[in-house]
């Protein structure tokens, strides 16, 4: 019956860390997975999202479906916390935004939506990207591409060919662009980078997707959301996918949302209508929980700020270990240069590790990077930045 099923050959990233989860070895450290662990290992229960959790089941009563577009006041939360409270297009009902299954499940239903009313566009996707975008993409049926963009030879970013790339695609190519704390190379545009995109989206009529999975980790909340207010403050249509799992540490329960910005309200209420359907067709409506701990923290005044603070904190100590893992490893290795752990920012560094050193660094050392170089800094404390930095001088000497 399934004899033509072929063998799962495993995701680059999650059945890494599922085989992390398996490894014997006490001395282990997972810098895979992109997962905010704290600086004892572990994946934190913020203390405002558990005083949020206490609010919520408290007041919790019957468990009804959600509707479609999911729950309105996490859809209204997400919409001031993306667009701003006095956001213009969110004030001219320019904005519709669903409740997702995380922003992986709204990256699903906005290509879905693409692949239905831009049948012909291509998906244009940075060279690298996140390893599960293509496969999402595809999914949905859609051709995806690349754009250049991480310069190799500098750890930095090749913003002119990027643009030139742009300026040669074809009209209503949907251009996928990571907000801020792009994965897996932790490069991002400077705020100047992205006033010089704008004009070239508008001139060929690109359509921007943008994926915000990192809110928060770049710069600041506000800050990191710049691209958002950008694009919508100079009048383009886009779409948005955002994240709670690494903001609010909630990433088992699948918080996310899909936000579009249209050219006006009318236009605004039929691409809701036909959202609903492409979720009603995917998973029918959103999970209730989750999403009810990201409305009251947001919304309330005690916990948005304790929320805001536990943010901070968090790119902080990544911050701290990405100095830490750089001062010790350029002793180690003092004619290398580690400078491009102090220059890319989020949760991520490219390392250029190859394929077969993170395997030795796995093999050998119990270090777990993804094959493509990626490093999750925020697998990195202050008990195992030695240990990598060791791992790391071995597979380079
Ligand atoms: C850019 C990006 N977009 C979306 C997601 C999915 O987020 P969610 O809201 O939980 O559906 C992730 C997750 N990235 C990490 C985990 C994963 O691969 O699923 C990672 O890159 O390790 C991203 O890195």
């Amino acid at each position: 019956m399934f004899q033509h099923v072929e063998a799962y050959p495993g995701d680059p990233i999650l059945s890494l860390n599922e085989a992390f989860g398996k490894d014997p070895r006490t001395n282990k450290i997972n810098l895979s997975i992109g997962i905010y662990f704290d600086d004892a290992g572990k994946i934190p229960m913020l203390p405002s999202v558990r005083a949020a959790e206490h609010k919520v089941v408290a007041d919790a009563g019957a468990r009804p479906y959600l509707p479609m577009e999911g729950a309105a006041n996490f859809r209204t939360a997400v919409q001031e916390l993306l667009f701003g409270a006095d956001s213009a297009v969110v004030k001219a009902g320019r904005v519709v935004t669903i409740q997702a299954v995380g922003s992986s499940g709204g990256l699903k239903v906005g290509g879905d939506f693409i692949k239905r009313y831009f049948p012909t566009s291509t998906m244009l996707v940075s060279d690298p990207t996140w390893d599960n975008h293509k496969a999402v993409f595809e999914g949905c049926g859609l051709t995806v591409k690349t754009y250049p963009y991480y310069d190799a030879a500098t750890g930095g970013l090749r913003f002119d060919a990027m643009i030139e790339a742009l300026k040669a695609a074809e009209k209503k190519s949907i251009v996928l662009l990571h907000a801020c704390c792009h994965n897996p190379t932790g490069v991002d545009l400077t705020q100047e980078q992205w006033q010089q995109l704008v004009p070239v989206l508008k001139e060929r009529e690109l359509i921007a997707f943008l994926d915000l999975a990192y809110q928060g980790y770049g710069d600041g909340i506000v800050e990191d959301a710049y691209a958002v207010r950008l694009l919508a403050d100079q009048g383009l249509s886009f779409f948005v996918a955002n994240s709670f799992s690494k903001s609010m540490s909630l990433y088992g329960e699948r918080c996310g949302a899909l936000s579009v910005v249209c050219p006006d309200a009318a236009q605004a209420v039929n691409v809701l209508g036909q959202m609903k359907a492409t979720i009603r067709r995917n998973y029918s409506n959103p999970p209730l929980h989750g999403g009810q701990l990201v409305a009251r923290v947001l919304s309330d005044p005690e916990l948005r700020p304790m929320w805001e603070a536990e943010v901070v904190a968090m790119r902080d100590r990544i911050q701290f270990m990405r100095r830490k893992l750089h001062d010790v490893l350029s002793a180690k290795l003092p004619g290398r240069d580690f400078s491009y752990f102090l220059t890319q920012r989020g949760m991520f560094s490219y390392t250029g590790l190859t394929a077969e050193q993170c395997d030795r660094l796995k093999e050998e050392f119990g270090v777990y990077l993804v094959r493509s170089g990626r490093m999750c800094i925020a697998g990195l404390n202050t008990g195992n930045v030695e240990a990598t930095a060791n791992a790391i001088a071995a597979v380079l000497s």
